[in-house]
Formats: C-alpha cells, sequence, structure tokens
C-alpha cells in the first residue's frame, strides 16, 4: 500500500522509578501518499516521539511502520541513507542540520551533493527554481548561515529538506517559537510547495491555526493514543 501506514504501534520508555510507561500506544495512522496531515496534541502526548519513530531515530517497542509497502522498522543506517531521499524530516531545533559557517547556498547544496546525483549545473537549477517557488530572494543564497534569524534559519532547514523533492515529510515543530510573521512565510513556503509536488506531510504542531491552514486531515493526541480525527471540507474548514 502506498503512502505511510502505522500499525499497532508502541514505543514504552522507563521513568526514574524504572517502570515503564507507554508513550505511544497502539498507534493506527495512514498518511496517503500527497496528503498532508497535522498531528496536534498537549505537551508529552506523544507527537516528537512519532516523527522520531517515524523517520528511524528510535526504534518502537513493538508495531509496524511501512513506507509505500516497505517495513522500515529494520532498515540498516545504510538503508536509511538510501531513503532519506524518499523520507526527510524538519525538526524545531536546526543545529542538527545546519552548518552554520556555510553559506545558505552550500547548506542546500550539501543535502543534494549527499543525496542525489544531480549535476553542479543541476543543483544550482534546483536550487534556483526552489527559491522563485517560494519567493526567496536569491541574495539570501550568498548569506552565511550564522547569521541568519531562527525564522530564517529553520525555512533554511526547509528548503534543503524540500531540495530533495521527498516523497513525505515530517515536520516537527517548525513553526513553534517563531514570531508570527516568520510563522507565515514558512507556512507559505510549504504552501506553495504542496501547490507545486505531489509530497505528503505529518506536520506535528501544537498550533491550531496552522494545523487548520494546512493539512487536509487533523488528528489529535492524547497519552499516546489518537481520540479524534478531522477532514477537510469542501469549503476549506476542518471539523474535529
Ligand atoms: N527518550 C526518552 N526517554 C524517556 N521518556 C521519554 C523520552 N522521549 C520522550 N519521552 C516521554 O514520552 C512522552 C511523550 O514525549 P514527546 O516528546 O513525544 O511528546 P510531545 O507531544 O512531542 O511533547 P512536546 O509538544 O512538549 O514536544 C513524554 O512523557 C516524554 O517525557
Amino acid at each position: 500500500m502506498d503512502g505511510i501506514l502505522i500499525q499497532n504501534l508502541y514505543k514504552s520508555y522507563k521513568n526514574e522509578k524504572e517502570s515503564s510507561f507507554a508513550a505511544l500506544s497502539d498507534l493506527n495512522i495512514h498518511i496517503k501518499k500527497s496528503e498532508y496531515v497535522a498531528l496536534i496534541g498537549e505537551s508529552g502526548s506523544g507527537k516528537s516521539t512519532l516523527a522520531r519513530l517515524l523517520i528511524g531515530l528510535e526504534k518502537p517497542t513493538s508495531g509496524r511502520i511501512l513506507v509505500d509497502g516497505e517495513e522500515t522498522i529494520n532498515w540498516s543506517y545504510k538503508v536509511w541513507r538510501k531513503n532519506r531521499r524518499k523520507i526527510q524530516a524538519v525538526f524545531q531545533d536546526t543545529s542538527g542540520t545546519l552548518n552554520p559557517m556555510l553559506s545558505v547556498y552550500r547548506n542546500i547544496e550539501e543535502a543534494l551533493v549527499n543525496l542525489t546525483n544531480l549535476s553542479s549545473k543541476e543543483r544550482k537549477n534546483r536550487i534556483y527554481t526552489l527559491m522563485e517557488l517560494t519567493s526567496m530572494d536569491r541574495r539570501l543564497l550568498k548569506v552565511p548561515t550564522r547569521q541568519l534569524s531562527g525564522g530564517e534559519q529553520r525555512r533554511l532547514s526547509l528548503l534543503r529538506a524540500l531540495s530533495i523533492q521527498p516523497d513525505y515529510l515530517i515536520l516537527d515543530e517548525v513553526i513553534s517559537g517563531l514570531d508570527l510573521i516568520s510563522a507565515d512565510e514558512v507556512m507559505t513556503v510549504l504552501e506553495k510547495y504542496h501547490q507545486e509536488f505531489n509530497c505528503a506531510c505529518l506536520f506535528v504542531t501544537h498550533d491550531m491555526n496552522s494545523a487548520y491552514r494546512i493539512s487536509d486531515r487533523i488528528l489529535e493526541i492524547k497519552n499516546g493514543k489518537i481520540i479524534r480525527e478531522g477532514i477537510k471540507h469542501i469549503e476549506g474548514r476542518i471539523k474535529i
């Protein structure tokens, strides 16, 4: 089956008293190809845990995760690396992905060098097209990443992920902590990209407005379980 299929997923952690508790409990979700799904929930409900499991940063206690029909749980580092073209993630903290010493251009290009076989000219074309698509000023490409504001760094990590043209995008609190204008700019990049490419997205947030704005479907998680679901109606409203 196409898409990301999460079946009977459990993730347990040990707490301070060494007893285990379930951060995710019997989770079942299907994210269809090119569907934008928002995952909302209060702090500690399990959102980031799910995001980490989806991109192989952690393994579940039990259950299955299938990406386009392929079981990912036992993928080795090498297999994950090969599939980074297919599934990309952006987290709130960009320090793990961006090199502050490199320019914006080099930061995006680095991902293209590592994950695609594009020639230097093709990389340049891809980066310029992406800047145009997302209405970003090309002059930004020359700027050293360390000089960017928090909002700009968040947009850069997003562009870096989008430049790969993944089929699936996992976004964990990408607008969290940003001022309204920066958050709007990040959302606009996502909307424009969605219109242009058939990428699916899991948009993890605790912000209801952005969830409504961006997604076709909203899932609400509480104590590691989906407790509510809403689908966008023709008039653009989501009822949950
Ligand atoms: N590595 C870990 N070890 C132990 N407990 C963990 C670990 N990671 C997460 N947890 C716990 O699992 C639960 C779910 O955490 P998670 O970070 O997924 O929640 P969240 O919904 O993303 O919250 P927030 O919105 O605050 O980021 C929390 O109780 C958290 O303390």
